[in-house]
């Protein structure tokens, strides 16, 4: 079937489970989220970063997952852009196919985010392609103990409310107590879930979206660190939290983090035991292997979303 607006699959998803949202890089990961919802009998959102853009170059990555789809004719397919910082940027990825596009204005004063946001909307719904905003910052490490700070960053609900109600968005990245990265706590890991309630009662079947949600898993960082990384401290999202979190009105759960570490892990593993390897199919094919693996994990035991297609 031909790439999807993620429209449908939010509303098939709401309250009951989560479509995972993997930031795509380069082939192998592409390949190992592929064939992992083939295997799950799962819908799939691809996302491409400004920095995977940049790193790969868009017509490479646009060939890739067009590849992509006609291996897995039978999956729905979302391609994203993930945190677009302008306009113009989502403009040119809609003329480029996207069906989904993120404009992150979560930096920004609300009534400029809400104008650059609206903007985007008025160039994406005329050509049938789905637009996600943001309201609140996600902040790393530091712990939010002071009410006044988690005040400043968190997303406000009444905000959350007045900014659909005036952008016209079709989904919202709202914060809650998760960061990008490898670092997402310091103490024990903890999410806003009273907020999250809040803002999915005053916003009935709207879809909201989870960035941050990596889980950081222990065996990867263990892994790495046995082969020489340098991962001290590095914590994310417990895996509960993350299904309790499908269960309140999240429809979209943003994986890169962990993608990442299952490669390096991988990759570091393979240097370390075997140095006399130098062909990159021996050591980026079980990296895709692993990334398979990882994400039939997410798939099934995390979102929920395996066999729903
Ligand atoms: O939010 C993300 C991409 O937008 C990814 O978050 P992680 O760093 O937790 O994987
Ligand atoms: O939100 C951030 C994603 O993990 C993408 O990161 P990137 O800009 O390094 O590609
Ligand atoms: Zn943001
Ligand atoms: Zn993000």
């Amino acid at each position: 079937m031909p790439l999807v607006n993620p429209k449908e699959l939010f509303q098939k998803c709401y309250g009951k489970y989560a479509i995972g949202a993997f930031n795509v890089n380069n082939m192998e990961i592409l390949q190992g989220v592929i064939e992992a919802a083939k295997e799950e009998r799962s819908p799939l959102i691809l996302q491409i970063s400004k920095g995977a853009r940049n790193y790969a170059k868009l017509v490479y990555l646009m060939k890739l997952i067009e590849a992509a789809v006609q291996d897995a004719p039978d999956i729905p397919i979302v391609v994203h852009l993930d945190h677009g910082d302008s306009v113009e940027l989502c403009k040119e990825v809609i003329d480029a196919g996207f069906t989904s596009v993120m404009i992150d204005g979560s930096h920004l004063p609300f009534e400029e985010n809400v104008r650059i946001t609206k903007e985007v909307v008025d160039y994406a719904h005329p050509r049938g392609v789905a637009v996600e905003g943001e309201l609140g910052r996600l902040v790393g490490v530091e712990e939010h103990v002071v009410v006044s700070e988690r005040e400043a960053t968190y997303t406000d609900p009444d905000k959350a409310v007045e900014f659909v109600e005036r952008t016209g968005v079709d989904s919202l990245a709202i914060a809650i107590g998760t960061s990008h990265g490898a670092y997402k706590f310091k103490g024990e890991p903890k999410l806003d879930f009273d907020r999250l309630r809040e803002i999915a009662k005053r916003l009935p079947g709207f879809p909201l979206v989870l960035h941050g949600a990596s889980s950081v898993l222990p065996e990867y960082v263990e892994k790495a660190n046995q082969y020489g990384a340098k991962l001290g401290g590095a914590k994310g999202v417990p895996e509960e939290m993350i299904r309790e979190a499908t269960k309140m009105g999240i429809c979209k759960v943003n994986i890169d983090t962990d993608l990442r570490l299952a490669v390096t892990a991988t990759i570091r593993e393979i240097f370390a035991l075997h140095p006399e390897e130098f062909d990159p199919r021996k050591y980026l094919g079980p990296a895709r292997e692993e990334v398979k693996k990882l994400v039939k994990h997410k798939l099934r035991n995390v979102l929920g979303s395996s066999g729903t297609i």
